[in-house]
């Protein structure tokens, strides 16, 4: 594999699912395939998960893992080609990608979306400038609409959990107070229209998500009837996709309690906020697999490296 961007890039997940486990069975068994590596992580964004799993899932290998927090710490960078630098950009990608190239042997980059200018954050330029300035591998740790080591690490976390062979897996929108993006739920339906599962969406009516990627799943707004017989509920907000980034709805009736849950397991990438998105008896019960699934983010993102590097 050359760069992990989407998962598209998975060509295979049910294999991938295995080796994951194979890997997690197995931590260090590749820990010569990285050695002498350096995987250069850039944040424009907070992240707590990303940011430690993927450096552990480097260290596994045998990686060097070297971060900066871009934003803040960095000269601001410019995207636009073309411009007359006056503003407050200092240094250009092309010379910025090129540049950490020398350092790094694979780049990842975590760039989220402005949720205002919808055609800037489809046409994904932060990440798609590294792919195209930068002369190694990049890796995708939660861009403008996709987080797609998060969906790998959530399709993990489903197989070793589920008791049934084609389980029912639930999405389901829950009111939050900030417009938040629509990566985590975007790649998570992708991951699960991969996989032999029952998967429905649930949401109210203003927030379907980009129907070129829900395409034929069954979206459904009455959250009671999308959480009948479900073996396991996948919770997250989202802005709306339609009325872009914008908060329309915050209903708390929309919330998970352990009544609504039955006997799912719940699932949620985290950071969570504890009684907008889901009450506390869910979170500090056995029905929560927040934690196992946060676990499973260091194997998803050194099967990745992995296939990567063997691909060097
Ligand atoms: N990486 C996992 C989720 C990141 C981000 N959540 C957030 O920004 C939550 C912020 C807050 O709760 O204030 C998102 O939804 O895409
Ligand atoms: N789930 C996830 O990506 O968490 P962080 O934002 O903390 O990295």
């Amino acid at each position: 594999m050359d760069h992990y961007i989407s998962i598209n890039d998975i060509d295979n997940i049910n294999s991938w699912i295995e080796e994951a486990k194979e890997l997690k069975k197995n931590p260090l068994k590749y820990i010569e395939l990285g050695r002498n590596k350096t995987l250069g992580l850039l944040f424009f964004n907070s992240s707590l998960r990303t940011r430690l799993s993927t450096q552990k899932a480097a260290l596994n290998l045998g990686m060097n893992p070297i971060v900066m927090n871009v934003s803040g710490d960095a000269w601001g960078i410019e995207f636009g080609d073309g411009t007359v630098m006056n503003g407050n950009t200092a240094e250009h990608i092309k010379e910025a990608a090129a540049v950490v190239s020398q350092y790094c042997d694979i780049i990842a980059v975590r760039a989220f979306p402005t949720l205002n200018d919808k055609a800037k954050d489809e046409s994904e330029q932060v990440l798609m400038s590294f792919k195209k300035y930068a002369s190694v591998p990049i890796v995708n740790m939660e861009s403008a609409t996709g987080h797609p080591l998060q969906g790998l690490t959530d399709a993990i976390t489903i197989s070793e959990h589920a008791k049934t062979r084609k389980p029912k897996v639930v999405l389901s929108w829950a009111p939050h107070i900030k417009a938040l993006p629509h990566a985590v739920a975007n790649s998570f339906t992708q991951a699960m229209q991969k996989m032999d599962v029952e998967f429905v969406i649930t949401n109210p009516e203003c927030y379907n998500l980009n129907p070129e990627i829900t395409g034929k799943t069954s979206i459904i707004h009455n959250q009671e009837e999308a959480f009948k017989n479900a073996d396991f509920v996948y919770v997250k907000n989202w802005s709306s996709y339609e009325s872009y980034g914008q908060i329309l709805n915050t209903d708390p009736n929309w919330m998970i309690t352990k009544e609504k849950l039955g006997n799912a397991k719940f699932m949620h990438c985290l950071p969570v906020r504890r009684n907008v998105i889901v009450e506390d008896a869910v979170l500090d019960s056995d029905s929560s697999i927040v934690i196992q699934q946060a676990n499973n983010r260091t194997f998803a993102a050194q099967l990745v490296l992995k296939k990567i590097l063997e691909n060097a």
